[in-house]
């Protein structure tokens, strides 16, 4: 399981100094939509060229305009990019079809979508799906992702986001995602490293626990 820091909110410079914090104890860093929409693609470039080791997402949230906003993603060094699974249908096959031609990834939010839409994304198996609980429904309503029901099939890869933090990390332990998405728990620490490091620990410990059932 990865661990994916979503840095948002901030200026890339605030951004880029609380992922060196965080850096030891996280896989992949995501570059949100808020400093994508605040500072444009730059904010990826720079990020990028900050920690040229790690997977870098783009959440760029695509919905139209797919192979132009995916093509900037990726040229400025994004390693996978997000489009919102309610878009039309042409718009996620662009997306999956640019992806392919720079031999990098979707990762496709199921934000609002219908048991109906995602069965029909489930199609491309080479996507991640990210179960998905809003900034907006977090704030106004209070609820947080603790997963709901994922698809069955195991080759589905899963990502979870939305308020997850170490008091509610323990829902996912059955299921696994390949990626949690943490954000808040982490960047609005007192001490990005030490938030980092617990989340990292616990996760460790879940994949020993695996591994061991696996080769029982
Ligand atoms: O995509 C996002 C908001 O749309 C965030 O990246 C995601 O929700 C993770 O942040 P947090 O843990 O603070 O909820």
């Amino acid at each position: 399981m990865n661990i994916q820091l979503a840095l948002d909110r901030f200026s890339v410079e605030e951004a880029i100094r609380i992922a060196k914090n965080a850096e030891d104890f996280v896989d992949w860093i995501e570059v949100g939509t808020s400093l994508i929409k605040e500072y444009g693609v730059e904010s990826v470039r720079k990020i990028k060229n900050a920690f040229p080791n790690k997977v870098i997402v783009a959440d760029c949230k695509t919905i139209d305009n797919a192979y132009y906003e995916f093509d900037m993603c990726f040229q400025a060094g994004a390693d996978i990019a997000t489009v919102m699974g309610v878009s039309p249908a042409a718009t996620i096959k662009a997306c999956i079809e640019t992806a392919n031609t720079f031999n990098k990834k979707v990762m496709i939010d199921l934000l609002n979508t219908t048991e109906e839409q995602k069965k029909e994304l489930f199609q491309y198996k080479e996507a991640i799906f990210c179960d998905h609980v809003s900034k907006d429904e977090q704030e106004m309503t209070g609820k947080k992702n603790i997963l709901t029901k994922q698809a069955d099939d195991p080759l589905l890869q899963f990502a979870v986001a939305g308020g997850i933090s170490l008091d509610t990390i323990e829902h996912f332990k059955d299921r696994m995602p390949s990626v949690v998405i943490i954000g808040s728990a982490i960047t609005k620490a007192v001490d990005q490293r030490i938030a980092a490091e617990q989340f990292k620990k616990i996760i460790l410990q879940w994949n020993e626990e695996n591994q061991y059932e696996n080769n029982r």
